[in-house]
């Protein structure tokens, strides 16, 4: 009977059946989905095609968020995955819980740098036996002694950009981007620090092909992640985008490369530099090559550049909307530092007013925005009093959990004396529910280190400068996308020399 078809409608029938047989199997997987009780819509439930819709709409914690606000602090965003947005799974999914197993990072994190060498640095890597090595490895190179003798190598980099500011904002009179002159500012310090010098990114104006790598890096997190979840959709775009993957694929290994030469270079050739490989060079053993080094410092130089670029520009966005809180804040560094040169780092972070507005700035607009993905270990666990079967994929949602109406008084007005120590308002804020530099053994390393380059560099632009809000009709969250990291509207900025204290810098 079936040999009395012609071969088309064999073809046709072949792939009829093959359809019918892929339909079935997904509503079979749906109904016994044990995700299936949580909330959140139901095509969520058995597709990941909503997921890769926002991520690649690059507005996937926007979305998911809404679905916070609709839903509650649980939800399923995807057949094996679910979110959460309260201060409770914060601590459960990536704190140390006594008596319970550790929910290790999930497979998003597989596959970035040094791929085809299969190593890993201290961000990617899965294993928490390999991590927990790495850490001690690397916290060397982030002790506060370390932080201390890396102080002039940052503030060096400060200058440079108090001075190009100076020069274009203030001799030129014109417009700045500030957001994209803060991040080569960023890019630099961490070339100084990870890599042994800066990119002169600054002085360049980004000319460097690592400040484009970094840049289109985040969106190809993005693009990998959405071909895991449809590896066969994925082989396909492969096939038809070869040309786009090709592309990036060549920037990271130009970047990997550049990283190695950088590391090789390092060994042959030692140096008292207080810079993060002088600390791993102490510490190597031998077991450990110039490649181990060079994947610490590719990730280091992610790690440390955008997250704290995005704070510095979004608590100016803010803080240059409200005078009071502008007036409030210039009053507190300039008088704190009666001149520019007795401005240092210590007395930097240890501003109270400056402190609250950095913290409610990591809140308003988290750094991190998305959720960092961990499963759940075997036999299942709890997550904010819920069970979760094992093999599930869970995070914190940093940015709905930062802005839920369910943590926060008014969440989206930006008050930085939500977070002040002797708070007299009655304010019910859940300050836990936001956690910048997430927690436990994967929470960030780096985060003395970002406090100090935050600080110093508002005391240093804002001793300096009056500011004005050039795009004020720009809103931050309307106006932003999503690639791993915040890709953002930009910042511009009018300048003037200050003219409250006539200090040494005074033009
Ligand atoms: C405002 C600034 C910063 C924020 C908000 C921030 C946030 C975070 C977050 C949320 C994580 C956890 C990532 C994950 O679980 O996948 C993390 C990890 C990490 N961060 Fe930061 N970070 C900042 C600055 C820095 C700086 C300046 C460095 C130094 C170069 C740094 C180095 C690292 C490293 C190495 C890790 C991995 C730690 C581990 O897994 O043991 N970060 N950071």
């Amino acid at each position: 009977m079936l040999f009395a078809l012609s071969p088309i409608a064999l073809v046709w029938a072949g792939l009829v059946f093959f359809t019918l047989l892929t339909l079935l199997h997904k509503l079979y997987t749906a109904l016994t989905n044990p995700l299936r009780k949580f909330p959140g819509p139901w095509l969520c439930h058995y597709s990941n095609v909503p997921y890769s819709y926002w991520l690649l709409r690059r507005r996937k914690e926007f979305w998911i968020h809404s679905m916070h606000e609709k839903y509650g602090p649980v939800v399923c965003v995807a057949p094996n995955e679910i979110s959460f947005n309260t201060a409770q799974s914060w601590k459960d999914i990536y704190g140390f819980r006594h008596g319970h197993q550790t929910f290790i990072k999930s497979e998003f994190y597989d596959g970035y740098m040094f791929i085809e060498e299969g190593i890993h640095g201290i961000i990617t890597s899965r294993d928490p036996k390999e991590h927990a090595s790495m850490r001690r490895f690397m916290s060397h190179a982030f002790s506060s002694l370390a932080l201390k003798e890396q102080e002039p190598l940052v503030e060096d980099i400060i200058e440079h950009l108090v001075a190009n500011v100076r020069e274009i904002g203030v001799k030129k009179g014109e417009v700045m981007e500030f957001d994209w002159w803060l991040r080569l500012c960023m890019f630099d310090i961490m070339g100084s620090l990870a890599f042994g010098k800066s990119f002169d990114a600054l002085k360049n104006g980004g000319q460097h092909p690592s400040v484009k790598f970094i840049h289109e890096a985040t969106r190809q997190v993005g693009i990998i992640d959405i071909m895991k979840r449809f590896p066969i959709a994925g082989k396909i775009y492969a096939l038809f985008f070869a040309r786009t993957l090709l592309r990036l694929l060549e920037g990271n290994k130009k970047h990997e490369q550049f990283a190695l030469k950088i590391a090789q270079e390092r060994l042959a050739n030692p140096s008292k530099r207080p810079d993060f490989l002088t600390r791993l060079q102490e510490n190597m053993d031998e077991s450990q090559g110039a490649i181990h080094i060079a994947a610490q410092a590719a990730e280091l130089l992610q790690a440390g550049t955008d997250t704290t670029n995005i704070t510095i520009k979004t608590a100016l966005n803010y803080i240059l909307r409200d005078k009071a809180l502008y007036n409030r804040l210039k009053n507190e560094i300039r008088t704190r530092f009666p001149t520019y040169k007795s401005i240092n780092a210590q007395d930097a972070v240890s501003l109270p007013f400056l402190r609250t507005v950095i913290l409610e700035a990591m809140r308003i607009y988290a750094p991190v925005a998305p959720g960092l993905p961990r499963l759940v270990p075997r036999g299942g666990d709890t997550v904010d009093g819920i069970f979760v079967p094992e093999g599930t994929v869970v995070s914190t949602n940093a940015f709905s959990a930062n802005l839920s109406s369910r943590n926060w008084e008014d969440p989206m007005t930006f008050k930085p004396d939500r977070w002040a120590k002797d708070r007299v308002s009655k304010s019910w804020d859940i300050l836990e529910a936001a956690q910048p530099f997430s927690l436990g053994p994967r929470g960030c390393i780096g985060q003395n280190l970002a406090w100090v380059e935050m600080n110093f560099i508002i005391c240093k632009l804002m001793w300096s400068f009056d500011f004005e809000l050039v795009n004020a009709d720009m809103d931050l969250h309307r106006d932003s996308f999503i690639d791993t990291l915040w890709n953002g509207a930009p910042l511009y900025l009018r300048v003037r020399v200050q003219t409250d204290i006539n200090g040494e810098y005074g033009i």
